[in-house]
């Protein structure tokens, strides 16, 4: 995205001193996710394991792109199945050359584990997700694994949820209930409510990998502890499909711009 608004003759431009520093800090950052990425995957892909899901975004793209380099070294991983989160998981699954099966295959703990990214992690490892609106089959994946395991950079900590993350909640919707479930929020004590839009890639409302929309809700900063019963008053509206907070994380992978990668894990 960079190349199409740097000018050839950047070197004279006097923004090419702020361009550098932009172009070395993404790589600083993709370096500290692919850090993350390769440690977890190195910590907890066991050669027993047979289920694995992989979740959306692009720091679990390092955790697909590890799976791949093992692959050699863990034969067993060549008889895994693979458990995509979108379609965008899925194409890096196919890509990779991994073995690939769905989620309407499995139930409540049949998969090993699952690696996802997230949007925000709190001081009790509570998570927004849904930046890139796959909350729902994330939760669900999430939800049919024994074990979570999320992977993110070091400008996702906070202590709570919402402190960093100010677009709000990721909540998708059916449709047809929008309008009625942007004023239930409200109502529930949103102050800002979206209806996500496509952007430059599709006129009107963005629209998921299960065809419904997105309402991105901000509810300010959440305690830790508010965490599951906001997400359970959200699920109560009629309308409402999934909410991106999840508190299930088992561990987190913190890929760190300067020094090496932290782990937390749920007390
Ligand atoms: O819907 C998208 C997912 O919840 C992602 O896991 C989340 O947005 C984090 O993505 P990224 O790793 O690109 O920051």
């Amino acid at each position: 995205m960079l190349r199409t608004w740097v000018r050839p003759s950047a070197a004279y431009n006097p923004l090419a001193t702020v361009r550098k520093k932009f172009v070395i800090s993404i790589a600083t950052m993709n370096a500290a996710k692919q850090a993350a990425g390769y440690k977890a995957i190195d910590n907890h892909l066991l050669p027993s394991f047979k289920y694995v899901g992989i979740g959306s975004g692009s720091t679990v793209v390092y955790c697909v792109e590890r799976i791949a380099q093992l692959r050699e070294k863990v034969p067993e991983i060549n008889s895994m199945y693979f458990v995509p989160t979108g379609y965008q998981s899925r194409q890096l699954i196919v890509d990779a050359g991994l073995p690939l099966m769905e989620i309407d295959q499995f139930s409540a703990g049949e998969l090993d584990i699952v690696f996802d990214g997230a949007d925000e992690v709190d001081s009790q490892l509570n998570c927004i997700k849904g930046g890139g609106g796959c909350q729902f089959q994330e939760k669900l994946v999430g939800k049919c694994s024994k074990k979570f395991i999320a992977v993110v950079d070091d400008s996702k900590i906070s202590q709570r949820l919402g402190e960093h993350w100010l677009q709000g909640i990721p909540i998708e919707v059916v449709p047809s209930a929008h309008k009625k479930v942007a004023v239930d929020l409200k109502r529930l004590g949103a102050s800002k409510v979206t209806l996500r839009s496509g952007g430059k890639s599709k006129a009107g409302p963005m629209v998921t990998d299960n065809a419904n929309f997105v309402l991105d809700a901000y509810f300010g900063e959440i305690a830790p502890e508010r965490v599951a019963e906001l997400d359970r008053s959200i699920k109560l509206l009629v309308g409402v499909v999934e909410t991106g907070l999840f508190d299930y994380a088992d561990e987190v992978y913190i890929g760190r711009t300067s020094g090496p990668t932290e782990i937390l894990t749920r007390k």
